[in-house]
């Protein structure tokens, strides 16, 4: 099983990709249902408290639609299938004495329903996947068959996109320091970008570079300098704040961008850097230059991002120059 990269206690709509998923979603269960000759074919996630269609077919005689909930102490034929981890089919649920407090059958009318458990890809159950019919039924081997491949291919969907979330987190970030690339520093800043936009927020840029980090690692070794590269950009992380974009740009070089929120904002939070990593008891001793660019969001546009992180680079330049004379 892999693990599951998506958050298992949210809604699966409104991830910020699920357009990847969703639209597949529905092609298959509106498939689902012609096939199945019902009325109604369901996509359901199961919550902590609640029960929701993530996917309807889109089908006039369907009583719900996508988003719909119910509380999970329902007696609804999925809470059955999540509970139980398995399929269940019933034809003829009106004559059902466990089923005459289900909603479903008692205010909707349906009489027959299938459905399968849909997992997550860490196998652990994400709701189920089904059919519902108002008329009485005697489904045999093809309708499960059926049900089961469109759950199987719904599945495949969500472990696709659950790849894709390994992937792009791969590709987005520095492996020793677990923070985010150069490649992933230019995707968030597009999003820090879109929100200091609205609250129009300078953007401050600051270049960090580590000192010294060759002679540390030919006199101490490799995993010496290894580990000051880690010790520096947990420290970087913890002197910025969460929304912060605090990125390994390479080698031995960080960029930090963030929202200004006024003049004194990034020479307090160099100095809180500086404070913090002189309290460590670190061998060899971490020092780093740095060089900071401030801009009116409005401008940021016009000079361009790569410009910035230039004259952020060009002023921490000057800093390492002043300790090498
Ligand atoms: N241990 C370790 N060293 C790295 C890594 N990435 C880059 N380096 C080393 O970092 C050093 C950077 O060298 P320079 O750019 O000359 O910088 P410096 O020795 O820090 O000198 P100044 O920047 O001038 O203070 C090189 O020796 C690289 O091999 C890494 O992931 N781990």
């Amino acid at each position: 099983m892999a693990e599951c990269l998506i958050p298992t206690k949210q809604w699966i709509s409104g991830h910020d990709k699920d357009d990847l998923l969703l639209p597949t979603w529905q092609r298959l269960v509106n498939l689902m249902a012609e096939l199945c000759d019902t009325p109604a074919g369901f996509i359901v996630q199961a919550g902590n408290d609640k029960y929701k269609v993530i996917i309807a077919n889109q089908s006039v005689e369907n009583p719900y639609q996508a988003e719909a909930t119910i509380d999970a102490d329902v007696n609804i034929f999925c809470k059955k299938v999540v509970e139980h981890d398995c399929l269940l089919y019933v034809g003829n649920a009106t004559e059902c004495a466990i089923w005459q407090d289900n909603p479903e059958v008692s205010q909707d009318g349906f009489n027959t329903y299938l459905g399968y458990p849909l997992h997550w890809p860490d196998g652990s159950v994400f709701g189920t996947i089904c059919v519902m019919d108002f008329r009485k039924t005697q489904y045999g081997d093809k309708y499960h068959t059926l049900v089961e491949h469109f759950r199987d291919m719904a599945e495949r969907e969500l472990e696709l996109l659950n790849k894709n979330i390994l992937l792009e987190s791969v590709a987005f970030h520095d492996h020793l320091t677990t923070l985010v690339n150069r490649k992933g520093f230019f995707f968030a800043a597009e999003q820090l970008l879109k929100s200091a936009k609205r609250t129009q927020a300078a953007i401050c840029i600051c270049y960090f570079d580590i000192d010294n980090l060759k002679p540390i690692n030919d006199n101490y070794g490799h995993q010496a300098g290894d580990l000051v590269l880690k010790t520096f950009a947990e420290s970087l992380k913890h002197s910025f704040r969460e929304v912060d974009i605090v990125s390994r740009f390479g080698g031995d070089e960080f960029v930090v961008m963030c929202q200004e929120s006024n003049q004194t904002f990034m020479p307090n939070m160099i100095e809180r850097l500086r404070q913090r990593i002189a309290t460590q008891s670190f061998q060899p001793t971490i020092s780093f230059s740095c060089g900071y660019t401030s801009i009116a969001i409005d401008d940021v546009n016009d000079m361009g991002l790569d410009y910035l992180i230039k004259l952020a680079d060009d002023e921490m330049y000057k800093e390492k120059g002043k300790k090498k004379q």
